[in-house]
């Protein structure tokens, strides 16, 4: 199968959600349910896109001692695996679910050490499914053993075929990026408020300040700025064009992998060639769709297209 979209995670990881009545530090608990499931954001992309029908490469790194979970996602979703394996354990997230407030607590592990040889070897398997106009999705952290511009190098790679380029990732990593050459910076982004605050080096605390941050950066030729806020919605901005979306439902619970449903919805946009609107709609309809369900899943498309119709739009001068 020619994937359409790939998705490369170069820091996967099995979430493990665990669901309490209320955390308290220091104190025992007793967990009231538990589930693990194969994830890492370009892993939920690549799942959110193959749910909505898309053909789509998993790229990245997987500990080849508990890789099961991932196979059978695979598997299940016909998502075409070009991970490679390296000795050892996928890391292990624990996402801490409250249920009296609703609150998420995430621990996020290191990840299994990559060096220059496998960094290279994702690098090949790129190069293998690379195609002119393919949107390739460059998500999460860097695992140890890898250079915070990794993201800005196979940014360049991407970018010399004319491949399009989203990229959701934050800290070092995201400024590596966003200083690449003009011709090689990535055709979309997907921060989060706190992640463009973290890059900005300064507090963003309302809508003009988010969309001159936004503008800014496309001044620096990025070509669509997505800057999600959580159950605020999302704002869009593209060429002259800009929007603040706000999802037609709020979901209770762990919002772990809306993001990432958000960055599949814009993906299938792209591919779609939709206007910013029907992007935006789009997006956010993921994103809700991703949260009636467990793990990056999507439920059918017409629930995800009745999302979409009701998500409320405002355009913004
Ligand atoms: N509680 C919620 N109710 C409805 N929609 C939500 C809620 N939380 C998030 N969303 C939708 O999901 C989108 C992405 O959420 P968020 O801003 O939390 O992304 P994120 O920080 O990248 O998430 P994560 O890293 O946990 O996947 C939001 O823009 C919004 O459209
Ligand atoms: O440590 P990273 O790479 O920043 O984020 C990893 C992660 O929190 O992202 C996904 C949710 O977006 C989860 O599946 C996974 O555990």
């Amino acid at each position: 199968m020619n994937a359409a979209v790939a998705t490369v995670t170069l820091n996967p990881a099995l979430d493990q959600t665990i669901t309490l009545d209320r955390l308290r530090p220091g104190s025992v608990h007793r967990a009231r349910a538990v589930r693990v499931n194969a994830g890492g954001k370009g892993i939920n992309v690549a799942a959110c896109l193959a749910d909505w029908g898309v053909a789509t490469a998993a790229l990245g790194a997987l500990g080849r001692d508990n890789a099961a979970s991932f196979d059978a996602l695979f598997a299940a979703r016909d998502i075409v695996d070009r991970c490679i394996r390296l000795p050892g354990d996928t890391r292990t997230n624990v996402k801490l679910v409250e249920q009296e407030t609703g609150w998420t607590t995430d621990i996020n592990l290191p990840g299994l050490t990559l060096g220059g040889v496998e960094f290279d070897m994702i690098s090949a398997q790129l190069a293998d499914v690379l195609r002119p106009g393919m949107p390739v999705v460059l998500a999460g952290s860097l695992p140890p053993g890898i250079a915070d511009d990794a993201w800005a190098r196979l940014q360049a790679q991407a970018s010399a075929v004319g491949a399009r380029v989203v990229l959701d990732t934050s800290g070092a990593p995201l400024a590596a990026a966003l200083a690449a050459p003009r011709h090689a910076r990535p055709y979309a982004i997907k921060p989060n408020r706190h992640e463009l605050e973290a890059w900005a080096g300064h507090a963003l605390p309302d809508r003009a300040a988010l969309l001159g941050a936004a503008r800014g950066l496309l001044a620096r030729d990025i070509g669509l700025v997505a800057i999600s806020m959580g159950a605020d919605g999302a704002l869009f901005v593209r060429g002259d064009d800009a929007l603040l979306a706000r999802p037609p439902r709020i979901a209770d619970g762990s919002s772990v992998g809306a993001g990432d449903a958000m960055v599949a919805g814009l993906t299938s946009a792209l591919l779609d060639e939709l206007d910013l609107e029907a992007l935006a709609r789009r997006a956010v309809a993921f994103a809700v769709a991703k949260l009636g369900c467990e793990g990056a899943r999507l439920p059918q498309p017409n629930v995800v297209h009745e999302y979409a119709a009701a998500t409320v739009i405002e355009r913004l001068a």
